[in-house]
C-alpha cells in the first residue's frame, strides 16, 4: 500500500512571509517543499522570452504544460536553486513585474488546471510544505494542517521594500504598497481557486510577529496533532 505523505499548506498574501517560514519549516521537517508561486512566476517569465501574451489562454496553457524546469532543493551552504530551459532564473523570477505577469496568468482556469497535477507530485515521503494562494483550498484540500497567513498591506509592503532595497534599482515604498494591493485585488476577485482561507484553515496575523514566532506558532500546531512524526 501506498503512503500518502502529509501535507503542510501555507496561503496568504504577497509579503506575509509564507515563502520564508514554508522553507524554514521544510528545513526543520526534513520534508518537501513547495513553491507553487514559483511556477506562475516561471510561466510568465517563459511567456515573456517566447512573446506569448498574458491573455492568450490556449498558447499559455500549452507552455504551461510543457515547462521545462527544474527545481534544485537548498542544501546548507545554498539557497533552493530553479532552472528554466536550460539558464539559472532563481533571481530574475522574483521581480514585481514578474509578480504581476504570475498573477495575470495564474487567473486563467486552464493555465491552472495545466499546473495542478505538477504541484501534487512534490507530495512525496516523508511530506510536504507547500505554500502558495490555493493549497489548501484547492491543490491539497486532504491537508492535516492549513496555515492562512497574512498581514496588514502596509505591514507587507515595508518588508519587501527592505527585501528589495539595495538589491533592485528605484524601489519605492509606496509603489510598492500600490502593486502589493493591486495584486490583493487580483489574486481575491478571480473566478477560480481565489486566495481564501480554507474553512479548516488556521489564520495568523504576522503583522506584529517576528519570523520565528510564526515559526514557533506552526510547530505547536504540528506538535497539537502529532503530524510530523
Ligand atoms: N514575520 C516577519 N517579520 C518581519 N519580516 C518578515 C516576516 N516574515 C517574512 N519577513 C520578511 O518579509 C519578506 C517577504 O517574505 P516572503 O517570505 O517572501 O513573503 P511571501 O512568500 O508571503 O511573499 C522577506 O524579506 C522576509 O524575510
Ligand atoms: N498557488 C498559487 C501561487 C501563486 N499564485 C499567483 C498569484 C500571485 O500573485 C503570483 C505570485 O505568487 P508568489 O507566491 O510567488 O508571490 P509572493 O511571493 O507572495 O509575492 O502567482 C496563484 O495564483 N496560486
Amino acid at each position: 500500500m501506498k503512503i500518502i505523505a502529509p501535507v503542510i499548506t501555507i496561503d496568504g498574501p504577497s509579503g506575509s512571509g509564507k515563502g520564508t517560514v514554508a522553507g524554514m519549516l521544510a528545513k526543520r521537517l526534513g520534508w518537501n517543499l513547495l513553491d507553487s508561486g514559483a511556477l506562475y512566476r516561471l510561466l510568465a517569465f517563459a511567456a515573456y522570452n517566447h512573446g506569448v501574451d498574458l491573455t492568450n489562454e490556449e498558447l499559455l496553457k500549452k507552455l504551461a504544460a510543457h515547462l521545462d524546469v527544474q527545481f534544485i532543493a537548498a542544501t546548507d551552504g545554498q539557497l533552493q536553486r530553479i532552472i528554466l530551459e536550460g539558464d539559472e532564473v532563481s533571481d530574475i523570477i522574483r521581480t514585481e513585474s514578474i509578480g504581476s505577469g504570475a498573477s495575470q496568468v495564474a487567473a486563467l482556469p486552464a493555465v491552472r488546471e495545466a499546473l495542478l497535477q505538477r504541484q501534487r507530485a512534490f507530495q512525496e515521503s516523508p511530506g510536504l510544505v507547500a505554500d502558495g494562494r490555493d493549497m489548501g483550498t484547492v491543490v491539497f484540500p486532504d491537508a492535516p494542517l492549513k496555515i492562512f497567513l497574512t498581514a496588514s498591506a502596509e505591514e507587507r509592503a515595508r518588508r519587501r521594500y527592505l527585501q528589495l532595497k539595495g538589491k533592485v534599482d528605484g524601489v519605492s515604498l509606496s509603489s510598492l504598497l500600490d502593486e502589493i494591493r493591486a495584486r490583493d485585488e487580483r489574486d481575491t476577485q478571480r473566478a477560480v481557486a481565489p486566495l481564501k482561507p480554507a474553512a479548516d484553515a488556521i489564520q495568523l496575523d504576522s503583522t506584529e510577529l517576528s519570523i520565528d514566532q510564526v515559526l514557533e506558532r506552526i510547530m505547536s500546531e504540528i506538535a497539537i496533532r502529532d503530524i510530523a512524526g
